[in-house]
């Protein structure tokens, strides 16, 4: 794979950018990310440059994405919720209501964890994840629990970086780019989708299929991802050379 992404022509590309490793850095928990007033106009030049050809697309709900924003989000296209949420041109598609088994895994995490504050329990609008970045000696539980859970309840284990979740099934990042690339705002542009995540595998196999590619932000591993940028800064500067 090579490392860094070619230079595009705006005009050429429909861009879609993953969050949380991507163009925010990694926190110790997850209310702990900071955007900054740079990248928030970053995403403006952008959505000038690219005539409103960006999303972003993530493993976060749109309404925890605005949250983090702030009110400039209102205006950009969303996809959230591994591809179950839409927002583009302020109308929202959501694939579905909230199923009770989510409340019941919440209620499984908790228990499970209760006596450890380092266990993050994160409930969101279509999921609930257990992140144990701050004491990783857990993994081993959580993800016994959350397999278990995922096997009596029906909902999609949903893998990430020092986290297990529990989310509603039939959608993932790359149906989600795969709506947007049906409308046709973004239409008839190569698909390009920056990402950090096994979460984001099914964006960059479904960019390529749709004859774009996908850049994986990180360190090399296996991916369906085409390039490859080193970390945020990375990210930062080739989107600022866009
Ligand atoms: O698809 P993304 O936008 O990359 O979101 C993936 C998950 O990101 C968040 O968790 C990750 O970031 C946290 C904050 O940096 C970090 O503490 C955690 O260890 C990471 O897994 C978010 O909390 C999840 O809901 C997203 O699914």
């Amino acid at each position: 794979m090579t490392i860094s992404a070619p230079a595009m022509l705006a005009d050429q590309i429909s861009l879609f950018l993953d969050f949380d490793g991507t163009l925010v850095e990694l926190a110790e928990r997850p209310d702990a990310v900071v955007v900054t007033p740079s990248l928030t106009a970053l995403l403006m030049q952008l959505e000038a440059r690219l005539a409103g050809r960006v999303a972003l697309v993530s493993g976060r709900s749109v309404a925890q994405l605005d949250q983090l924003i702030g009110p400039y989000a209102q205006s950009l296209t969303v996809v959230g919720s591994h591809g179950a949420e839409i927002r583009m041109a302020g109308k929202d598609i959501s694939s579905g209501a909230r199923p009770v088994a989510l409340d019941e895994a919440e209620a499984a995490f908790r228990e499970a964890f209760s006596g450890n504050a380092n266990v993050v329990i994160e409930v969101k609008t279509l999921g609930v994840a257990a992140h144990y970045r701050l004491d990783p000696s857990v993994e081993p539980i959580a993800e016994t629990l959350a397999q278990q859970l995922a096997a009596e309840s029906g909902l999609y284990l949903q893998g990430g970086k020092m986290m297990v979740e529990l989310r509603t099934d039939g959608h993932d990042k790359g149906s989600g780019i795969a709506a947007l690339m049906a409308s046709p705002r973004f239409a008839d542009r190569r698909p390009v989708f920056l990402g950090d995540d096994v979460t984001d595998e099914p964006g960059f196999a479904r960019c390529a299929e749709l004859g774009g590619y996908g850049v994986l932000v990180g360190a090399d591993r296996p991916t369906a991802a085409a390039y490859r940028l080193a970390d945020v800064a990375a990210v930062h500067d080739w989107l600022a050379a866009l």
